[in-house]
Formats: structure tokens, C-alpha cells, sequence
């Protein structure tokens, strides 16, 4: 078969991999008027009748049976439209756990149930309850307008002029909300529009960074034109872009049928082989906006030998899982195509194994990436062609630096490098280490933006935090009575999300964690849990406000203010997702910075007229009061329940320090012959690096301990520190060269090229 190559692209490095012959193509445009006709039908039948009417050539056959019938593939991220909601169900969280391995962990919620908690529900009436028993229908109107005319002066529970932003709302916006909290969430609030009311006064917001000077982009990006050009070319469907066709095979089976700005935006660019720093709101398919680039190039330009080409560095473990789920489902119909792990907290031998086939696509954490590179003989990073950055800012903040630069050291420097985060305003002097070879720069959303379609409700706390756990409860109870929503909880700390789950687990709500405190295989676990609405409410620490992309989150609920608005917007942005509606609800307290946060989101909301709402929460404080006397009695039940699972842990520790001696005798001299594993940092290293960061942040605060401290620090990374040196290099690629010679590993060149016909 003969590829075809669009003569306006005269860059060696493009990659036009679209057949010659597009017959074959599903045509995804087809399937969209259709959908498009019956607007309000459910995404899964119209697809569905929509293959039907088809002729069943080998192809559509072919797709029929590897659709995802529960994705929408009519959903636009342009969010003006009526959206219909997708009923995809998420990507799979399986890391590499294999059933066998589970580990025997402390049932909690057994515990907890064994103490008389998770049976019933606990139920304090409301007061509107309260009145419903009491009076008939129009006694019941009538006292409905007496609250009403109370709630006009009550603008404590009003919130936002509590925060000195002026009366949120007039009384029927109150009343509207009031009523829409006891409904199904997504209906009814667009009718009520409590945003424009918000006066947001000027004050002390926090300084921004200086902003890099016009010249010093003009240096370090390329110009700018070409990013805004590639965002003007718009493209429909996926059939322009250039692609191949089993990646437009595997879109299709994903259900997407147009790109999403990003995607239109960024691939083309890719595409070209140029390094890209790129923007745009959660939710918004980022993932797919580099997974589909990648996939393409290396199905273009095969490999002469089996190595690895590219890495994609994440965050987070759960991310490291995703990303690399997205890209197996992007790639499904391309041979060959084969994707790593090298994830920390998931079994290191197997993973190490993984590594040794050289799997072209590496998704990555980088401690356990550096760990994977210094100690997996077999794994060498000498043949990387592509490097991604996923969350790039938070992975040039302080704590991922020095991994970074270790990385980047290791890494061959020619190279393409994709930065995409939805907060991305990082500022050249932290990009340089990145070495970006004049990156283009793709905006999509204004900065710091949330999705469109989440309404942001605010409630003020003032002294009351003793009572925030029975808020939650409260506020769970009457978001989704029958357990039927996901709703994310995010706390600041790993302590007080198992202390709550423990208390909401004693009221009888099933909460799940997901926190560091907890195994991988713990947090795999209650992210699948979560998914399937097993525990509809997650307990979380910020670990899981980036990339998590589980689709049907309704709510997210902010129990502790994040520590910055970027954070914030990452948060909320677990709802809200591709164009479907969400809300978050956070609570905020007396600090300035929370109200810097609520302001800064209240201001967005100002300026882009038309996306998302901004809302302050009415909260029934005396049903508050009585959920928080129930808490208050069980005070010895959560010492006791916290006790018994120290007990349970420990004899579980024992057991299992009783079976490593007995594999440590059982297979002492294979374990004695492994070569010692070397680490980049320690963890004292790694404390050391933080105290150091903030010292240097902060110089006018070092007394002498401190100094003292930094000093340990700087000796210890003197001796520390570990390169591959040119040495190591040389080995690896001599081992390279010898795989090169067995015949072997021609096969994968073949696949390739059976791939693209
Ligand atoms: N072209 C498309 N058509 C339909 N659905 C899509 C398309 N692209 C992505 N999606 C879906 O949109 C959702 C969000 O995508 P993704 O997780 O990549 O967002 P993101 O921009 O990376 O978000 P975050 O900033 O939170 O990491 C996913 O469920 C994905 O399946």
C-alpha cells in the first residue's frame, strides 16, 4: 500500500500515514448527523443503529465488535451546544498487580461495621422536614415565604457577602437553589443564575511572577503565528488530520469522532516532529492530543531495532496507569505497538521484566524511571525519540526537579519534548532545563480557567470547623440520598481522610480513600471501587486532583481549601469533564487564602460569561448541629475502631515478615547474587532537597540549625549523586548493538509495516 503524502508539509519529520485509500474508513461524519438528529437519545442506541443501517463490509464488522458502546462519540468540547452525556465508563486502573499477588490487607469496614457503623444511614431531619410533617400544603407554602424573607436577611448563610464580595443573590436565587440541592444536580440549575450578582473587590491577591519580557519569548518560543495558526485550522473529524488507519480505527472504537480543540490544535504540529508546550482546561483531551501524535510516528518511522522511543513522564502513579490505558486504546489496531510501566508502589521484578522486551512507549513516574534506568540492566533510554511531560508544571515545581534533571541528563538530547498541562504558565527560566528546541506554544483556554460547565458553590465555614465532618455528611446526604453520584472529597491531610472515613462509615456513608498513606494496591483499589460506584464517595489528598479521568464524577467537594488556585482548578476539574455539566462545592475558611482562591474563581466566572456559574450554598446549620452531636458521642467508638486496626496491621506486618525470612532462606543465593540496587535519592536526600528548596526560597529565615542542615544537605548530594557515566553508556549500547544482530528482533520492523497497509 502506498502512503500518501499532503504536499504542503515538506518536513522530513511529518508523518502523513493516511491511506491512499479511504474507503474503508469508518465514516465517522455519517454517524454524527445521526446522532446530531436524535439529540436527546441515548448516545449508545443511536451509535448503535447507526452501524446497523451500515453495509457490513469486513471493516465496520470489524468495528462493530470493538466499539465502546458506552463512549459518545457525537460529544463536542465546544461547550455552547446541548451536550449529550457519554456513557463511557472509564479507563482501566489495573497497574500490574496479578490476582495471586493480593496482598491481605486490614478490613476496615468490617471493623467499622462490626462497632455498629455502615448499616443505616443515619437520618437527622431536616428542617424543612421538620415542618413537612407538621403542616398541610398551603401552610407549607406559606412558611416557604417566611423562609424566605428570613433567608433576605440572613446573608451569613448567603456566604458570599461574608467574604466581602457583596449579597450574593437575590432572595428567589436562593430559593431556586435551595430547592435544585434536594434534585438530580444537572437539571434545573441552569435556570438559575446566581453569578452575575458577585462583586469581586480588588485586595490581596497574591503577587503573580513576573512574566517573561517579549524578548525573551521571542527567543525561547517559536514565533508565534505558528501556534496561532494551528489553532485557527479547525479541523471536524479526524479524517483530516493525516492520520493512519488503524489509529483512526482506534479512535473510532473509542467513540471519538472530532477532535477536540487540543487535539485539532496540537497533532498536526506534533505530527511535524516540533516540540510543543501546550495548554487547555481539564477535561479537554490532552491525553489523547499526544497519545494519538505518538502512536502515528512510530508506526511511520519503524524501528530498525526493538528499543524503547518514547516516554511519557505523569505525576502520579493512578496518571502513569491512565495515560498508558489511553494509549493502548488510541493504538489497538496498530501492530505491534507495545507500552510499558515504570510506576513506583507496583511489583519492581515484574515491572523490570516488562522493560527488558524495550517496549516502545514507556509511561513513567520519574522516581521509579530513574530507578528503572540505573538498575535494569537491560533497559536503557539511548534510543528515546520522543519525550512528554504530562501536568509539566507541577513537574518543574520543587519536588520533582531534581528527578528531572537527572532524567534530562540521561535522556538523548535530540529529541522532540510535548509539555501539556491545564495550568501550564510556566516561565522560561524554569522551562530551560526542559532543553525545548523553540517550542510551540498552543493556548487553547484562557489561563487558569475551569471547565465550562461546572458550578462552583462556596460555603463559608467561619469558626465552625469542629462541625465540618457533619457538614459533609450532611452535604453527601442531600447531594445524593441514594448513593448513586461519585463525589470526590479532597482534604489536605492522609489523617483526617481516614479519620472521616471512619466517622462517615459510623453514620453508615461507604467512603473510600485514596491517599500516600495507603499501598498501590490499596489506592488501585479504591479508585476501581469509586468507578464502579461500589463506594460512590472518595476521600482524597491532592495525590488525585490531576489527570484522574473517571467520567461520571458529579461532585467534587473541597473539605479543605486547596493551597492555590492552580491546584484548585485541577481539583475541580475531576467534574465537569469533556463537555458534561459537574459541581463543586468548597468549603472555605477565615484565611486569605482561601478567599483569594474563591475570588480568583468567581472572577473567571465574570469574565467568561456564558461558562460556569459561582455560587454560594445555603447549609440547613442546625440539622449541621444535630449530625455533629451523633459525632461527638462517638468519640471512643473511633479510638477503639483505630486500635483495632493498629492490632490488625501489626499481626499482618508479623505474617509477613515471617514469610519474607522464609523466602529469604528459601531462595537465599538467587537473592544474594542480584546486583545491589543504587538510588538516585534517599528519602532523607530527598527531605534534605526540600528543606534546601525552601531555605533558599526563603534566605532571610536561616538561622544556624538551619544552615547547618543545608550544609548536611549539600555534603550528602556531593557524594550522592549517581550519572550513568560514559562508561555505562558505552556498555548499554554495546548490548544494543549485540540484540541489534539477533535476527529476532527484525520482527518488530515487519509488524510495523504490516501496521500501516
Ligand atoms: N475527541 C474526543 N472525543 C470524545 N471524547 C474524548 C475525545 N478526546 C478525549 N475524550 C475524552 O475526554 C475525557 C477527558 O480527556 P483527558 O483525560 O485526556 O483530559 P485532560 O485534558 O488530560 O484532563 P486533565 O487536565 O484533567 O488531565 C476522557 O474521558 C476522554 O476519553
Amino acid at each position: 500500500m502506498v502512503v500518501s503524502r499532503k504536499k504542503k508539509f515538506v518536513n522530513l519529520d511529518f508523518v502523513p500515514t493516511i491511506s491512499d485509500s479511504e474507503d474503508d474508513i469508518p465514516d465517522l461524519d455519517e454517524s454524527d448527523n445521526e446522532i446530531n438528529q436524535g439529540n436527546s437519545a441515548p448516545v449508545k442506541n443511536s451509535s448503535k443503529s447507526t452501524k446497523q443501517k451500515k453495509s457490513k463490509t469486513k471493516n465496520s464488522q470489524e468495528l462493530d465488535e470493538d466499539v465502546h458502546e458506552d463512549m459518545n462519540g457525537d460529544f463536542h468540547f465546544n461547550t455552547d451546544g446541548d451536550e449529550l452525556t457519554t456513557k463511557f465508563d472509564g479507563w482501566e486502573f489495573l497497574g500490574d498487580k496479578k490476582e495471586d499477588q493480593a496482598k491481605r490487607d486490614v478490613d476496615l469496614d468490617g471493623i467499622i461495621r462490626r462497632k455498629g457503623g455502615l448499616i443505616k444511614k443515619a437520618h437527622v431531619e431536616t428542617s424543612d422536614e421538620e415542618q413537612e410533617d407538621e403542616e398541610d400544603e398551603d401552610e407549607k407554602e406559606e412558611e416557604e415565604e417566611e423562609e424566605e424573607a428570613q433567608d433576605k436577611g440572613d446573608d451569613d448563610e448567603l456566604a458570599m457577602d461574608g467574604f466581602g464580595m457583596g449579597n450574593a443573590k437575590t432572595t428567589n436565587e436562593a430559593a431556586d437553589e435551595e430547592d435544585s440541592e434536594s434534585e438530580d444536580m444537572s437539571a434545573d440549575e441552569e435556570e438559575n443564575d446566581g453569578t452575575s450578582e458577585l462583586n469581586i473587590p480588588g485586595g490581596d491577591e497574591k503577587e503573580e511572577e513576573e512574566d517573561d519580557s517579549e524578548e525573551a519569548k521571542a527567543n525561547f518560543y517559536a514565533p508565534e503565528n505558528e501556534g496561532d495558526e494551528a489553532k485557527k485550522q479547525v479541523h471536524n473529524t479526524f479524517n483530516t488530520l493525516s492520520l493512519s488507519r488503524p489509529v483512526l480505527k482506534g479512535l473510532a472504537a473509542l467513540g471519538y469522532s472530532k477532535p477536540s480543540p487540543i487535539q485539532s490544535a496540537a497533532i498536526p504540529i506534533a505530527l511535524l516532529g516540533k516540540d510543543i508546550i501546550a495548554g487547555a482546561v481539564t477535561g479537554s483531551g490532552k491525553t489523547a492530543a499526544f497519545m494519538i501524535p505518538i502512536i502515528e510516528r512510530l508506526l511511520y518511522k519503524p524501528a530498525k531495532v526493538t528499543s524503547t522511543r518514547v516516554i511519557v513522564l505523569t505525576p502520579t502513579r493512578e496518571l502513569a496507569i491512565q495515560v498508558s490505558d489511553v494509549g493502548k486504546k488510541v493504538g489497538k489496531f496498530v501492530n505491534g505497538v507495545t507500552f510499558g510501566l515504570a510506576v513506583g508502589g507496583l511489583n519492581l521484578r515484574q515491572q523490570e521484566q516488562q522493560l527488558k522486551s524495550r517496549p516502545d512507549i514507556v509511561v513513567a513516574t520519574p522516581g521509579r524511571f530513574i530507578d528503572h534506568i540505573r538498575n535494569s540492566a537491560s533497559f536503557n533510554v539511548d534510543s528515546v525519540e520522543i519525550l512528554v511531560i504530562d501536568e509539566a508544571d507541577r513537574m518543574l515545581e520543587d519536588g520533582f526537579q531534581d528527578e528531572l534533571n537527572e532524567i534530562m541528563s540521561l535522556l538523548p538530547s535530540k529529541r522532540q519534548t510535548l509539555l501539556f498541562s491545564a495550568t501550564m504558565n510556566s516561565k522560561i527560566k524554569q522551562l530551560i532545563s526542559l532543553s525545548l528546541k523553540k517550542p510551540v506554544r498552543i493556548m487553547i483556554d484562557p489561563p487558569k480557567q475551569a471547565a465550562a460547565k461546572l458550578v462552583q458553590e462556596f460555603v463559608r465555614i467561619r469558626k465552625r470547623d469542629n462541625l465540618k465532618p457533619a457538614l459533609l455528611y450532611t452535604l453527601i446526604r442531600k447531594l445524593d440520598g441514594a448513593g448513586q453520584k461519585r463525589i470526590v472529597v479532597f482534604v489536605a491531610r492522609k489523617e483526617t481522610a481516614h479519620k472521616l472515613r471512619i466517622i462517615l462509615g459510623l453514620l453508615g456513608q461507604s467512603v473510600g480513600e485514596l491517599h500516600g498513606s495507603l499501598t498501590q494496591e490499596q489506592r488501585l483499589d479504591s479508585v476501581n471501587k469509586f468507578k464502579s460506584l461500589e463506594v460512590p464517595v472518595l476521600l482524597c489528598t491532592d495525590l488525585a486532583s490531576r489527570g484522574l479521568d473517571i467520567p461520571k464524577i458529579e461532585v467534587v467537594i473541597n473539605y479543605d481549601m486547596p493551597k492555590s488556585y492552580e491546584i484548585y482548578l485541577h481539583r475541580v476539574g475531576r467534574t465537569a469533564r469533556a463537555g458534561r455539566e459537574g459541581r463543586s462545592v468548597t468549603f472555605v475558611g477565615e484565611a486569605s487564602q482561601d478567599r483569594v482562591i474563591v475570588r480568583s474563581a468567581i472572577r473567571s466566572v465574570e469574565e467568561n460569561i456564558g461558562r460556569g456559574k459561582a455560587l454560594g450554598r445555603n447549609v440547613d446549620w442546625n440539622q449541621v448541629e444535630e449530625t455533629n452531636k451523633l459525632i461527638e458521642k462517638m468519640d471512643t467508638t473511633i479510638d477503639e475502631i483505630l486500635d483495632e486496626e493498629k492490632q490488625e496491621k501489626e499481626i499482618i506486618r508479623a505474617e509477613m515478615e515471617l514469610k519474607k525470612s522464609e523466602n529469604l532462606l528459601k531462595h537465599k543465593s538467587e537473592i544474594q547474587s542480584r546486583p545491589k540496587r543504587t538510588w538516585f535519592q534517599t528519602e532523607t536526600e530527598k527531605k534534605n532537597a526540600k528543606i534546601f528548596d525552601a531555605l533558599s526560597k526563603n534566605k532571610k529565615t536561616t538561622n544556624s540549625k538551619k544552615r547547618k542542615r543545608q550544609e548536611a544537605m549539600e555534603d550528602s548530594s556531593s557524594s550522592r549523586s549517581y550519572k550513568k557515566t560514559k562508561n555505562d553508556r558505552a556498555q548499554d549500547q554495546e548490548r544494543t548493538f549485540k540484540k541489534q544482530k539477533a535476527p529476532k528482533n527484525d520482527k518488530k520492523k515487519v509488524k510495523y509495516m504490516k501496521g500501516r497497509n
